[in-house]
């Protein structure tokens, strides 16, 4: 109990370090004003040696100033031309962009256009050639671009894989994973709900089910067998904005895949919320192991294993236990942080997720969307006409 309330108080307590003088401090701007930006950027940097909260824009003036003050940025820049001013500013190394997914394709290209390396928000694009737009032009001006999928930087979810590639448990069989929200979680009018802006619930939680699927079986889907949505209301505008979905998904090596997300679960009597679910489970020749949160594992997670007539055990992995940098309070965000700028400083990174990973799993929530009928996310406007336009 002392060390889950000493973990949550670091979280979100963290203590501030003392800036690098040697190593080259990398200037953070922030595309608006986004409500996921302090947990998944102000509080990690804090704590990181290298990382400085530069500048933050947002399309109200106001806003942005209000923003930079409560959050910590040294500046801000707002208005009908403030994403690109700042994107213009000479003093920004990096842009992270927490956009609403619809707009994840036209500011990360324009982010990379202006030589910028981007720490880019889940689901990178609305489509999978949109993604490999992206990471095309980044390699091609040699800088990094990171899709945000935090969890996967977490010994919790690492520790799981190890479990699977140690054949304690033998070859998979089935992999089923689920992540649900409460009603009320994302409002009426919430950028989940916009199709035009990359809604949806496979967007939007699903997308980490694919991504965990496709991680913890080391392998990628080769069909998706079944798959249902279910719009968020009957009103025109949501007909192909999913409040929840399921699919059945074929997986090299015979492995099938059982994915569910619900971004708007129904409150128990329309008032007692029910709890989240938020696990993937592995079931194995010899057994099962199953990681409950394994989206934000900082708070609490459990990995229980439960080899076949052998006795169950329950690990937890809060560390990397001295083997790689992090601390037991270290969040999924914060040991992101540390590889992203690892790779842009240009250091190892302990674990990277790369173009091929992002673009894959785009394909397969496209692949989702296509069979259940909903369709993709509709492409971006956005074209890149080189450097110099
Ligand atoms: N990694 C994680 O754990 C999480 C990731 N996310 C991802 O981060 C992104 C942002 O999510 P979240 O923070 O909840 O988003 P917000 O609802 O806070 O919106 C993000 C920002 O988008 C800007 N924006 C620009 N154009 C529009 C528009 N037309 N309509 C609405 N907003 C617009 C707004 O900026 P401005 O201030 O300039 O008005 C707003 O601040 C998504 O891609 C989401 O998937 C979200 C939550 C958790
Ligand atoms: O990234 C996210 O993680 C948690 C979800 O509930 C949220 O909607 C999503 O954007």
């Amino acid at each position: 109990m002392f060390a889950l309330l000493s973990r949550i108080h670091h979280i979100l307590n963290p203590p501030k370090v003392k800036k690098d003088d040697h190593a080259r401090t990398l200037n953070f701007g922030c595309l608006g004003a986004a409500k996921i930006t302090p947990g998944a950027l102000v509080k990690p940097s804090h704590t990181h040696p290298e990382v400085n909260l530069y500048a933050i824009a947002a399309r109200d003036e106001k806003r942005a100033e209000a923003y930079a003050k409560e959050h910590g940025f040294q500046k801000s820049y707002g208005g009908e031309n403030g994403y690109q001013d700042l994107i213009d500013d000479p003093n920004v190394h990096v842009i992270y962009n927490p956009l609403p997914n619809g707009l994840h394709f036209e500011w990360t290209m324009k982010a990379l256009k202006g030589g910028k390396h981007v720490l880019l928000e889940k689901p990178a694009t609305n489509t999978a050639a949109e993604a490999a737009e992206i990471f095309s032009l980044a390699a091609s001006k040699n800088l990094v671009v990171l899709e945000a999928f935090h969890y996967r930087f977490h010994p919790a979810i690492q520790r799981v894989r190890a479990i699977l590639d140690s054949k304690e448990l033998g070859c998979i069989n089935k992999i089923s994973a689920s992540l649900t929200a409460p009603a009320g979680t994302a409002p009426d009018g919430d950028i989940r709900w916009s199709y035009k802006l990359g809604g949806g619930s496979t967007m939007d939680p699903g997308c980490y089910t694919v991504n965990v699927l496709r991680y913890l079986a080391c392998s990628n889907p080769t069909a998706v067998l079944t798959a249902r949505a279910v719009p968020y209301s009957s009103r025109p505008e949501h007909q192909k904005v999913d409040k929840m979905f399921w699919a059945t998904l074929a997986l090299e090596e015979d492995i099938i895949g059982e994915l569910h997300s619900n971004l708007d679960e129904a409150k128990i009597f329309g008032i007692i919320p029910r709890i989240p679910k938020l696990s993937a489970t592995v079931q194995c020749e010899k057994g099962t192991v199953e990681i409950f949160n394994f989206l934000i594992p900082h708070y609490y997670h459990s990995i229980t294993v439960s080899p076949t007539g052998k006795p169950r055990r329950i690990e937890k992995a809060y560390s990397f236990n001295g083997v790689w940098k992090g601390e037991d309070w270290w969040t999924t965000y914060r040991y992101q942080l540390e590889a992203f700028v690892d790779r842009v400083q240009g250091r190892a990174a302990q674990t990277w997720i790369g173009s091929e990973d992002t673009i894959t799993n785009m394909k397969w929530v496209e692949e989702i969307y296509a069979k259940d009928g909903f369709g993709s996310r509709p492409t971006s406007k956005y074209v890149y006409r080189g450097d110099s336009k």
